[in-house]
């Protein structure tokens, strides 16, 4: 029978292609969907049926998504980690023209002038008005990144080819992120430090507690005056009311952001973008793509790759027959588990357990006979949280 995959959003065609239509249906509705592959739908735990195994997002961001309630229902969560990071880092390039330079007020001063037709009287004009949008130059300037991730490393990247000096902080960079990196990227101790020191400031951290609000007040008080905030992350990083009061101000000289909110549009110092970051046709090809990849790999063959809340493992496929089985990552329930195969003389062929937080993920590759009625013992341990049987036994 057809897998049924719930897409809450518009998917590149090029990745649901990587669902055979043999072996997959996709639809906006179905009532007992097997996954759920969506962008930035705002998800709800009560949306998210009891037949659901996994939920993809073709995208970085998983604030959409409820990651907790996944984890304690054995769901694993995919992100497509890297897949949209130039597509963000070219708008972020254009943020900082934008910024620098008086472009939207200059186009939109010359279309005012539709009408006039004699170009002497247009020419006069536009000379005598041109000083209006003088700007600066960005060589020389100096760029905070915050966040040094796929997105962060990229736009230092960018920043440090136009001439600027780039300044990052990331509390959590991974080892990997760290050698993508450029020695010219310069390290700031503290947020503060990168925020008292950068003329343009651009954010790329994930949404999580610990970032909510994280651009408050307090840091705002510190900013360079007249330096600019480039928020392509998210919304609920930068609190508004201080982001109003710091532009009222004038030390915030401008905010350029891919989220829009009521109280911010319209004002001079303010640039808004409809959460455009992703939305290039390679971006979203490639999100699509390996969204669907991963999911097809979980769906097929109990493989993980890029969660967000189980760990990664992968296991190839020794035997037509494998189980996939979640449990509360505590003692003893691998050693109850094995215990019930071998009471039936079932024999493990290959396996693979791995660990994440609270969660513990076990890939079982077994030869023998396999009934319901021993599925329904292991699933009735304490701590097993989900056993799923891949494939057809012997
Ligand atoms: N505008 C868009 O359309 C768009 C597109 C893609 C991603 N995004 C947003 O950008 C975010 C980053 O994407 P990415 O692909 O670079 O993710 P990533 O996971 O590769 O990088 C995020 C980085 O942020 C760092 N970080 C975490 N907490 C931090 C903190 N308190 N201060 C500084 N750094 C911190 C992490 O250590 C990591 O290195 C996503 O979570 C998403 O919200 C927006
Ligand atoms: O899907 C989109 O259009 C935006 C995705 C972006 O916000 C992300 O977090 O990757």
């Amino acid at each position: 029978m057809a897998r049924q995959i719930l897409k809450l959003n518009h998917i590149s065609a090029k990745g649901l292609d990587r669902l055979p239509r043999d072996d997959y249906e996709i639809a906006s509705e179905f009532t007992h969907p097997d996954a759920i592959l969506l962008r930035s739908h705002k998800l709800s735990a009560d949306d998210i049926p009891e037949s659901v195994l996994a939920v993809a997002r073709a995208g970085a961001g998983v604030n959409n998504i409820p990651v907790a309630e996944c984890s304690s229902r054995g769901i694993p969560v995919f992100n497509t980690p890297g897949a949209n990071a130039n597509a963000v880092k070219e708008l972020v390039a254009a943020g900082l023209l934008l910024g620098s330079r008086g472009i939207i007020e200059g186009i939109h001063y010359v279309n005012k002038l539709y009408g006039m037709t004699d170009m002497a009287e247009l020419h006069r004009t536009l000379e005598a008005h041109k000083k209006e949008f003088k700007g600066g130059e960005l060589v020389g300037k100096t760029l905070g990144v915050v966040g040094l991730g796929a997105i962060g490393s990229l736009v230092a990247e960018m920043a440090l080819t136009l001439g600027m000096e780039v300044v990052g902080f990331d509390p959590a960079l991974s080892v990997e992120a760290a050698w993508r990196l450029s020695s010219q990227v310069k390290r700031a101790d503290t947020l503060s430090a990168l925020f008292a020191r950068s003329d343009y400031i651009s954010l790329h951290m994930p949404v999580l507690d610990s970032t909510r609000g994280l651009v408050n007040a307090e840091l705002l008080a510190v900013i360079k005056p007249g330096a600019c905030l480039l928020n392509f992350a998210r919304q609920e990083i930068v609190n508004e009311g201080a982001l109003v009061d710091a532009l009222n101000a004038g030390t915030l000289r401008k905010y350029i952001a891919d989220f829009p909110a009521p109280q911010l549009i319209g004002r001079k110092d303010v640039i808004l973008m409809p959460h455009i970051g992703a939305s290039t046709e390679e971006a979203e090809d490639n999100c699509a793509i390996m969204a669907a990849e991963q999911l097809r790999d979980f769906l097929e063959n109990g493989n993980i790759r890029n969660s967000v809340n189980f760990p990664n493992l992968s296991l190839e496929r020794v035997s037509g027959c494998r189980l996939s089985v979640t449990n509360d990552n505590v003692p003893k329930i691998l050693g109850s588990l094995l215990s019930i195969l071998a009471n039936e003389n079932i024999n493990v062929i290959d396996m693979l357990n791995k660990s994440r937080d609270e969660i513990a993920y076990n890939l079982i590759d077994i030869e023998g006979e396999l009934t319901e009625s021993v599925l329904d013992t292991m699933r009735a341990l304490n701590g097993v949280v989900n056993v799923r049987l891949i494939g057809r036994c012997a």
